[in-house]
């Protein structure tokens, strides 16, 4: 029996993504601010304790050129129709019988990795997510070990992944339930303490900003 999972970490094409986030920064910055969030996201969770393969699945050429070298892995897309299609091509990469695999948002700039190992082993090899700060949102989807992810993220996924059987985890884990959707998001991860990248943005921030999508 194979410990610990194999995460996927989706990524839009980074000028189209994070856009209630847009204001944060400059405008010429919002593209090195998304790709800021997901070098702390994926570089926390690599480091994690449990955690075996980190795979970015993107759209966009810069990701791949900033994630040389990290050991972290990075996959094209290929044109699939969305976030869900994403990560399912994501996670069969890295499916094995008897392994689990899991998706994380890529918008957790303050992730600690010990939170990260602690709600894999919370989930101890069942079908598992942890929702956002407010509870409606998924930052983690583990599927049951050597099962499919059969991800359902989009408005209200907490609640859609439950219904799945997923049970929850996480819960007291702040680091990982703090995703970056809007400038109070990205205050609150201030707070908890930023990693590196998004950390160097630090003194620009606009944290009024709160453009609707
Ligand atoms: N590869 C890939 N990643 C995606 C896709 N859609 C969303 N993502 C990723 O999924 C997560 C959500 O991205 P966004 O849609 O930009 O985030 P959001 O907070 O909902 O953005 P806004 O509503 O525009 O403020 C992030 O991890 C993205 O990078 C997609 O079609 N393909
Ligand atoms: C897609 C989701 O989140 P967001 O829109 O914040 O990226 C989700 O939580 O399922």
């Amino acid at each position: 029996m194979e410990r610990g999972a194999d995460l996927v970490v989706p990524i839009k094409r980074l000028d189209r993504a994070k856009s209630r986030l847009r204001g944060a920064v400059s405008d010429v910055e919002h593209a090195e601010l998304v790709l800021a969030l997901l070098l702390d996201t994926v570089t926390a969770a690599l480091s994690a304790e449990g955690v075996r393969r980190v795979l970015v699945v993107c759209e966009d050429e810069r990701v791949p050129a900033a994630l040389r070298g990290t050991g972290v892995e990075c996959v094209d897309e290929r044109g699939l129709p969305g976030l869900n299609a994403a990560l399912t091509f994501g996670a069969e990469s890295l499916r094995t019988p008897s392994g689990t695999v899991g998706a994380l948002q890529a918008d957790l700039p303050a992730l600690r990795p010990a939170d990260l190992s602690a709600a894999i082993e919370e989930a101890g090899g069942r079908r598992a997510f942890c929702a956002d700060r407010q509870g409606t949102g998924t930052t983690l989807l583990l599927a049951a070990r050597g099962e499919q992810l059969d991800p359902r993220f989009g408005p209200g996924s907490a609640g859609a992944h439950a219904a799945t059987g997923a049970v929850r985890v996480g819960a007291s884990r702040p680091s990982l339930r703090c995703d970056v959707d809007t400038g109070h998001d990205l205050g609150v991860a201030a707070e908890l303490g930023l990693g590196v990248a998004t950390g160097k943005f630090t003194g620009s921030f606009d944290l009024r900003c709160t453009t609707s999508p």
